[in-house]
């Protein structure tokens, strides 16, 4: 069964050469994780000490603002991060939607970077083959696939890219923020794909602002701040958390 398990997972990002002086003496900040100066050392805590576990069925909302932590956390999800410290245990196959372009080659053309980004997201290369027709049509790209991708337009490289990451069903689809492709008809098309997937994905976790659209498609969720998670619940329990976080909560002085 799809699972994701994280135990007192810390993700910290070491930033060598920061000027130390200046950030101990910092201004007041609202945004970030928890910035730690130690000697020459800076380290931003981006995610402290998350313990949670999703299971089939599992909706996550996932709300915090700038910089909480969100992106962080579904990337830990999605593998691509691993924690500093603590586990991360994720049993099934991942979608994440998050950096959509990573991995593809501009100078390679539309075909072979179907080849290349499918490879990336661990599709096998007998698989991607078979569902390049497809990705094809989806794509509407016609014979631009044959040329390089350097040659495309900004919303015909994501028309290319949400093709091929959303070409098979994920057990567990990681969102950060819904995301709307191309121009408005292409936009009705990728809504009803990403609808689908999120339909029959196993586990969702979803980032985002936006407590209308969590609403719509999440049963549980988490708030974050500086990195911790300070809520976990039902929707409204969180939500009403996060409506009630005015700004200067999160107003006070480096560490
Ligand atoms: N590659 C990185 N190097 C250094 N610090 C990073 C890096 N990525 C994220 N951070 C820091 O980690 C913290 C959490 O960032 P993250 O992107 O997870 O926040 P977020 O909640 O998704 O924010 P937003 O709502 O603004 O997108 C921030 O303080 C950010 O500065």
């Amino acid at each position: 069964m799809p699972s994701i398990q994280l135990r007192s997972a810390t993700v910290d990002f070491p930033i060598y050469n920061a000027r130390t002086r200046s950030l101990r003496h910092g201004l007041l900040r609202r945004v970030g994780g928890r910035i730690q100066p130690q000697g020459d050392l800076v380290t931003v805590n981006a995610l402290r000490d998350v313990t949670l576990s999703l299971h089939a069925g599992d909706r996550l909302a996932i709300l915090g603002g700038n910089g909480a932590g969100k992106s962080t956390l579904l990337r830990v999800f999605a593998g691509s991060y691993e924690p500093s410290s603590g586990t991360a245990d994720i049993n099934g196959s991942v979608s994440s939607l998050l950096d959509i372009t990573l991995g593809m080659d501009f100078e390679l053309t539309g075909e072979e970077n179907i080849l290349l980004r499918g490879a990336f997201v661990g599709m096998s290369r007998q698989e991607v083959k078979q569902r390049i027709p497809e990705i094809a049509e989806f794509s509407e790209l016609g014979e631009y696939l044959h040329l390089p991708v350097r040659t495309y337009s900004s919303g015909m490289m994501l028309r290319l890219a949400f093709a091929i990451s959303t070409a098979r069903a994920p057990d567990i689809l990681l969102l950060d923020e819904m995301i709307g492709v191309g121009d408005r008809a292409f936009i009705t098309k990728t809504s009803k794909r990403l609808e689908k997937l999120m339909d029959t994905a196993s586990i969702l976790a979803l980032a985002s602002h936006d407590t209308a659209t969590l609403s719509r498609y999440c049963n549980r969720a988490v708030l974050l701040q500086e990195g911790s998670i300070v809520m976990e619940g039902s929707l409204a329990t969180v939500f009403k958390a996060y409506e009630a976080t005015s700004p200067s909560d999160n107003l006070r002085q480096p560490s």
